[in-house]
């Protein structure tokens, strides 16, 4: 099936791209990894999310950058010695499928499936499709269907790396609650208000947060909606980024993740589906 006339295809380096253009913004989604790159709403021509210059986007490692999606397990929680299975999971380095795509008043959706879901450290029959939806807001939604006969657990996170003009003067709005520091053998902490980075930062706050306001400079920039996760992840590497190889050892002043996430396991029934969704509301 063609896709429909917002909806073109691009190669480079190998990797192959869905570029959405419509009447609210324009996107780019690589097939590698079924990963958004880029989403710049019409309103404000801003670019939303944040690749570093130095990511390979050549599908010899995971894309630094835009929304990767960590699944069926997060960072390395898959129960065997870091480093033996891939940091969170298997899907952010293989090829997607595009399965469809559909334009409306609203504007365009287009639908990408993964080409397995079984492999190492996950031998489960399921079937997972992603959903990116590109009109005023961006909207990706993550479905998982148990379509075996026993049930399985698992975890999950749209990882998306925003866009910030300065990290020195974001603040995050809306998060409340205890998080767990990875930097500091997770001790329980409260979340700090206001809420500004100026440190490596890696923590899981605990509560489901359901919407979180990203602020540069005194001034709403995004709007982060949550649905179906458990927790939120924010995590900035700040000067650790000099010793990351595909980031450049300032890049950490331009971007911070917030990433709507499952991460204390997600039990699914035979027959059962669960979907993780992040909508990305600019703010103009
Ligand atoms: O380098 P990766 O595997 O993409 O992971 C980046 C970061 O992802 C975050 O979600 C984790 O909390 C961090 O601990 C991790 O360092």
């Amino acid at each position: 099936m063609s896709p429909v006339a917002s909806v073109s295809l691009s190669e480079s380096n190998g990797l192959s791209f869905v570029n959405i253009e419509n009447a609210f913004a324009s996107a780019k989604i690589s097939l590698f990894g079924g990963h958004v790159l880029s989403f710049i709403p019409a309103a404000d021509n801003k670019e939303r999310l944040w690749v570093s210059p130095h990511a390979y986007l050549n599908g010899e490692r995971p894309i630094r950058g835009g929304i990767p999606i960590c699944w069926p397990w997060f960072a390395n929680d898959h129960g065997r010695d870091d480093g033996e299975l891939p940091s969170h999971g298997f899907l952010r380095t293989q090829v997607w499928k595009l399965v469809n795509s559909t334009e409306d008043s609203k504007g365009t959706t287009v639908e990408l499936a993964p080409s397995f879901t079984r492999a190492e450290g996950f031998e489960y029959d399921c079937s997972v499709s992603l959903r990116v939806h590109v009109g005023e807001n961006l909207q990706v939604s993550l479905e998982t269907e148990n379509t075996g006969v026993i049930p399985f657990s698992f975890n999950t996170a749209l990882h998306t790396y925003f866009h910030v003009e300065n990290i020195k003067h974001t603040e995050l709005k809306g998060i409340s609650g205890d998080y767990k520091d990875k930097l500091d053998d997770w001790a329980v902490k409260p979340t700090p208000a206001p809420y500004t980075i100026d440190a490596e930062t890696d923590r899981i706050h605990l509560s489901a947060v359901k919407q979180t306001t990203i602020a540069v400079d005194d001034k709403d920039f995004t709007e982060v909606l949550s649905q179906g996760n458990d927790s939120l992840v924010v995590w900035n590497p700040w000067q650790s980024a000099a010793s990351i190889s595909d980031m450049d050892p300032f890049g950490y002043n331009h971007m911070v993740c917030v990433e709507s996430s499952v991460t204390k396991g997600l039990e699914l029934a035979p027959g059962e589906k669960a979907e993780l969704v992040q909508t990305v509301r600019p703010i103009t």
